[in-house]
């Protein structure tokens, strides 16, 4: 019932037509930042939007106190059924998609796995795999003899084959070997529908694919074929590798010699068996693989483009990169030979050090805060409610609210403009949008107070529904940038990187965006005596 949506009462940017919608500015990273600061010095911190067509009025908050309680009760505040249909669609009903009882289950089961214990024993995998890309990276330099000059190196695409890698062992013991080839049956699986996931099919389809999916059944497109493809090979080579580690459990259970794997996959099955969980808290073997997949889909993009975009941060800001070279080496005077010749021991040591380096610390909080991959999220009501506010709410007609909060009817999309409150100068200072890890040192009290997972950024979320993966991506990113960094030196070209939200916020170059997302960095060896 449209005309009694109380939404219609606050201020909010006109659509400019019926059938028009306010997404575009709030959600395009080229122009999101200014729109943010624009509406909220117009209409306040709460205001209304147009989604997609003239029914859905949203509610778009800028309001610390009003996030939190949207993020914190997540049973008021669910997911739209929509967007867990796309994803459902793609790889299931895990943990990102699933809601209600079923989402705690999940959450329950996959928890123990990501304890920082069983974090630590990942570490070395990582280092493996980090060294694995640096020795590429070294062998297509020597090749064009460009040691001098530097190569030009698409760290995007790079980066993307390792964190896949690293997922494919940390997570389920497997090796795709996408740094050294992209050829393996499942990788390529993966691979392809992922890309079918952030291809921008036309919108129409899109929609028919969340209202009525029986149509692609009758009417198979290309992309349907190809989700069905790749499904069919995950189920049938995943599907083993699940059997294959439920038996190494049972008979490890039966032969009194626990079995140790240490991917994510064998401890989400070693808590799901465990006796201390109730028989109706476990989760079937179709939940699992879902899980598998959503650990892939949630966990190798996002990685890959915080680690992408802390390059070309700092590329762009060569002081800074060469401060966190420094104190990278300080750290590490005696093992700047070859991590692959440390023992487990030592790379525990090593990561125990990395995860204190302060510089480290505040570069990466900084590259997380300004360029967060996930750009925006979106939740709905499930019951009427008062959503409570700390600023002053605007009404359409020029006048304040006198109550502190703002009336939301069941049904109405809230949108959580995850950059626009990372990047919000009202709390980070007037260089909120540039780059500056020297201000974790010294941080404005009111950033200080924002909600959030990480740093007092939305950038993994907040409340019951945030990332579970934090913890895990920070290890690989630390490990990679100091793998990297101690061995080679970042430049960027002449190109002009531009970010565009295709599911995730990505590089392109500005004039390409048909290439697809790219970002080409000069790469050169690092040699102590040149520096
Ligand atoms: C820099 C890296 C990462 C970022 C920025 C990130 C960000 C996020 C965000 C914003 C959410 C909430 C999504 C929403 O509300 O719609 C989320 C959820 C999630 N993430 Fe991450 N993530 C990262 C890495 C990872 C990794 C490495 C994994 C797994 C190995 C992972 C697994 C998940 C899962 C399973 C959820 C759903 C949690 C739930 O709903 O209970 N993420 N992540």
């Amino acid at each position: 019932r449209p005309r009694f949506n109380p939404l219609l009462r606050l201020a909010g940017p006109n659509p400019g037509g019926l059938f028009k919608s306010n997404l575009q500015p709030v959600m395009s990273p080229s122009v999101s930042p200014r729109a943010h600061e624009t509406y909220v010095h117009h209409f306040g911190r709460s205001f209304r939007i147009r989604g997609v067509g003239p029914l859905d009025e949203r509610l778009l908050t800028l309001d610390p106190l009003s996030v939190s309680h949207v993020l914190k009760n997540s049973s008021l505040y669910e997911k739209p059924w929509q967007s867990r249909a796309l994803i459902t669609s793609m790889i299931g009903c895990g943990m990102l998609a699933a809601e209600g009882q079923v989402h705690k289950r999940q959450r329950r089961v996959a928890t123990p796995a990501f304890s920082i214990q069983n974090l630590r024993k990942l570490v070395p995998l990582v280092f493996k795999k980090g060294t694995e890309l640096k020795d590429k990276w070294t062998e297509m330099i020597s090749a064009e003899h460009l040691e001098e000059d530097g190569k030009v190196i698409d760290v995007c695409h790079w980066i993307s084959r390792a964190t896949f890698d690293v997922i494919g062992v940390a997570g389920f013991d497997y090796q795709f070997n996408a740094i050294q080839n992209e050829t393996n049956e499942l990788f390529s699986a993966y691979k392809d529908m992922f890309e079918v996931a952030i291809s921008q099919g036309s919108e129409f389809s899109t929609i028919l694919s969340i209202y009525a999916p029986w149509w692609f059944k009758i009417f198979p497109n290309n992309v349907s074929r190809t989700v069905d493809r790749c499904q069919n090979v995950i189920r049938k080579v995943a599907g083993e590798l699940i059997q294959d580690k439920k038996r190494k459990i049972e008979e490890g259970q039966k032969s009194g010699k626990p079995y140790q794997g240490r991917d994510l996959l064998s401890l989400l099955l070693k808590s799901n068996v465990a006796v201390d969980l109730p028989e109706d808290q476990r989760i079937s073997d179709e939940d699992i693989l879902n899980n598998v997949n959503t650990f892939m889909f949630a966990g190798s993009d996002t990685s890959s483009l915080t680690l992408t975009w802390t390059l070309w941060l700092l590329a762009e800001n060569p002081q800074a990169q060469d401060r966190l070279r420094a104190e990278l080496l300080d750290a590490f005077p005696d093992q700047i030979t070859d991590v692959s010749d440390l023992n487990e021991d030592e790379i525990q040591s090593m990561n125990e050090t990395l995860s204190h380096l302060p510089l480290l610390h505040n570069i990466i909080q900084e590259s997380v805060r300004l360029v967060p991959p996930v750009h925006s999220s979106i939740r709905v009501a499930t019951e009427d409610d008062e959503i409570p506010t700390m600023y002053p709410v605007k009404l359409a007609d020029g006048s304040t609210d006198v109550k502190k909060s703002v009336s939301i009817s069941k049904g109405s999309f809230i949108h959580v403009a995850v950059e626009g409150f990372n990047l919000d100068k009202e709390f980070w200072g007037p260089d909120a949008w540039e780059f500056n890890p020297d201000r974790w040192d010294d941080l404005p009290e009111a950033a200080s107070k924002l909600p959030g997972l990480f740093a007092n950024t939305l950038t993994f979320s907040a409340g019951p529904r945030s990332c579970i993966g934090m913890r895990f991506s920070m290890i690989e990113i630390k490990t990679f940038l100091y793998i990297l960094l101690t061995r080679f030196v970042f430049k960027s070209t002449e190109d002009k990187i531009i970010k565009s939200n295709v599911v995730l916020t990505r590089p392109y170059i500005a004039g390409k965006y048909r290439d697809g997302s790219q970002l080409p960095l000069i790469v050169s060896p690092y040699i102590a005596s040149k520096h």
